[in-house]
């Protein structure tokens, strides 16, 4: 079966307040985009990988490949406003029948062969394979009133991405209109009516949104290499 990934990197990225794009960002020698694209390639030679950006990146993109000479086959796509048209743009450019797509975030350079593996695996067999790690830390609700109380965290999961899915059930869950608890594509094969298949996660496999995130992907970066 074919294998697809989209990688998407459409966002602003305003939560990391940098003067560059934040996937443009260079950890540890390479800008971190390219250290997920390069993940992806290393999990399969064969898979087809779509990179979905802003439009007014795609010209800094092209020249960053050609200064650190970045040869990683890829198709470009033009992103969206939100994260949900970002995928469903991704999606509209792969053209098969039939296939595996693992949606991942840009900015989740500290992603395992193994994790990848997985996730295909399993959405081979149950269709869908959402990424996801248990709580460390206690949580407590808020309520409208402002009261707190403590929730049982064991029956809270963490998501990540991947999530992968098989291509036709994709496309029918992105044909919905889209909503504002749409925050992965989880929310959207759910909302679709396709039960969710968690596989595990890895602590390490962060997504980088603020500063500091940026030196544990150092860190993280050079423990894997
Ligand atoms: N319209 C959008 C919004 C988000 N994303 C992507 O979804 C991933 C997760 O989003 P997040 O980390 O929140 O990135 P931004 O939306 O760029 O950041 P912020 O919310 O701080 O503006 C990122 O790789 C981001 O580029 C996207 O492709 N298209
Ligand atoms: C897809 C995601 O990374 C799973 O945790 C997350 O939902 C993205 O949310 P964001 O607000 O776009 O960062």
């Amino acid at each position: 079966m074919q294998e697809y990934v989209i990688i998407v990197a459409g966002g602003s990225g305003s939560r990391m307040k940098s003067n560059i794009p934040k996937q443009f960002i260079a950890v540890n020698g390479l800008p971190i985009l390219m250290h997920t694209i390069n993940a992806f390639k290393s999990y399969s030679s064969n898979i087809f990988i779509n990179v979905v950006l802003p439009k007014e990146q795609l010209t800094s993109w092209k020249e960053l490949c050609m200064e650190y000479g970045f040869e990683t086959d890829h198709q470009l796509v033009v992103g969206g406003e939100t994260r949900f048209d970002s995928v469903k743009n991704g999606l509209g450019h792969i053209s098969g029948e039939e296939g595996l797509v693992a949606v991942h975030d840009g900015v989740r350079p500290v992603i395992s062969t193994e994790i990848i593996k997985n996730s295909f695996t399993t959405a081979l067999i149950s269709g869908t394979a959402v990424t996801a790690v248990a709580m460390k830390d206690s949580l407590r609700q808020i309520s409208a009133e402002g009261k707190n109380t403590a929730l049982d965290r064991s029956s809270y999961r963490l998501v990540q991405t991947p999530q992968t899915f098989r291509l036709d059930w994709m496309r029918t869950a992105f044909s919905q209109s889209y909503q504002p608890t749409f925050t992965d594509c989880a929310s959207v094969l759910e909302s679709a009516g396709y039960s969710i298949h968690l596989i595990e996660g890895a602590y390490e496999n962060i997504k980088i949104t603020t500063p500091e995130d940026l030196r544990w992907a150092e860190i993280y970066l050079i423990k894997n290499t």
